[in-house]
């Protein structure tokens, strides 16, 4: 589908006007509300809220699943009068996308900042009665919400908890001040601009060629086995953060490596992950655990990992007292990250 979109691009002497695809007037449109405040307040009466307490976002549960209600700004409204919350509180809210049709979308928290935390705490379940719903954590309703939700939500949590994190210059002191959209902070005496962070993290999925290597922190739910994950130094390529995390978590040297996937991931504090297949040297596949950071870490054959992709997780304890083998959920890049190991073992045919 395309619209016609008014903006106009000069060429040679006279105007000609493009055919924009959808995506392309939508992230326009996301653009001009982030520049421009009275557009986005102007937004705002036509948009919908998804709402947010003390970072749990309101679901209603239907059936096997959750939903993620919308409401309109004159029900947010009502909805704060009759709480005795002031309406100015809603220039808290943040822009987290709009529809093709250019709705715009906003996620507001009723919970964080409240000048009392107990009087919070007591409006949080009078405003669940009041809603129809519940205020759940993300980590706890991820894997019953829909692809679209679960990525709103997901984005629109970042950026609260993000907002909530940074409402002080961290030169001057003084409070800084959020635009409109939430795109932003401005600190008002010095002018510094504060943008929301994204922390880049890689995750590796290391082969020999006919194995993969597969490890648990002690942290992770029992008998579960993902890629190897860490944080990117500041400094660092891709390239190196990948080489230095396997070599400080099992003590190998990678040297080929395949870009597959990234993905936003909310836990605990929203990162960037950076999916990478990478093979180990032929013949050293010793690994030496670095048990400052891992549980245990192990190769795996290509029928184990294939037979734990078809299994769901978690599972309870065997008779013999261990749990089974089981992989993260599909939603997490970990899996989409074996899955096409299983698929295609690439790693082995790469060049170097
Ligand atoms: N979506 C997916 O498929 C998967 C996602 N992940 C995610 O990847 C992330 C990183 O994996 P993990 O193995 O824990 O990382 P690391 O191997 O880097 O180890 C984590 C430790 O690194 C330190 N650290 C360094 N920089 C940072 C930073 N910017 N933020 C937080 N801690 C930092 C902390 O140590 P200290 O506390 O001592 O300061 C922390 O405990 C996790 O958030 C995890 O949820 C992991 C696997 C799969
Ligand atoms: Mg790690």
């Amino acid at each position: 589908m395309s619209l016609y979109c008014g903006i106009a691009c000069r060429r040679k002497s006279f105007w000609c006007y493009r055919l924009l695809s959808t995506y392309v007037t939508k992230t326009r449109y996301l653009f001009e509300l982030k520049e421009d405040d009275d557009a986005c307040k102007k937004a705002q009466k036509t948009g919908a809220f998804y709402l947010f307490h003390s970072l749990a976002p309101l679901l209603q549960k239907s059936e096997h699943q959750y939903l993620a209600p919308q409401h309109s700004l004159l029900e947010l409204e009502k909805l704060l009068g009759k709480f005795g919350q002031d309406t100015q509180r809603i220039e808290d809210s943040v822009l987290i996308g709009c529809s093709a049709q250019r709705e715009a979308w906003f996620a507001l928290d009723l919970g964080l900042n409240s000048s009392s935390p107990i009087n919070a705490s007591l409006q949080k379940r009078e405003m669940e009665t009041e809603l129809k719903g519940s205020f759940i954590e993300l980590s706890k309703a991820l894997l019953q919400l829909n692809v679209k939700d679960a990525s709103l939500l997901s984005t629109a949590q970042a950026l609260l908890r993000w907002h909530d994190a940074h409402q002080f210059c961290s030169r001057s002191g003084q409070p800084t001040k959020k635009n409109m959209a939430g795109s932003k902070r401005v600190c008002p005496s010095n002018k510094i601009i504060y943008y929301p962070q994204v922390t880049p993290v890689v995750i590796t999925l290391v082969s020999d060629g006919t194995q993969c290597l597969l490890a648990r922190q002690s942290s992770f739910p029992k008998g579960m086995y993902s890629a190897l994950a860490g944080f990117c130094d500041i400094g660092e390529s891709l390239e190196e953060a990948v080489r230095r995390e396997v070599a400080e978590e099992v003590g190998l040297e990678v040297e080929r490596l395949q870009y597959s996937a990234s993905q936003h991931w909310p836990f605990p504090n929203s990162s960037l992950m950076i999916a990478c297949h990478a093979t180990v040297k032929p013949g050293q596949t010793e690994i030496q655990v670095n048990l400052r950071e891992l549980e245990a870490a192990a190769w795996f054959s290509h029928d184990e990992v294939a037979k734990a992709l078809r299994r769901n997780g978690p599972y309870t304890q065997q008779l013999n007292g261990t749990f089974p083998f089981w992989l993260p959920p599909k939603l997490a890049i970990a899996h989409q990250l074996i899955k096409e190991w299983v698929e295609k073992p690439i790693c082995s045919a790469l060049p170097a």
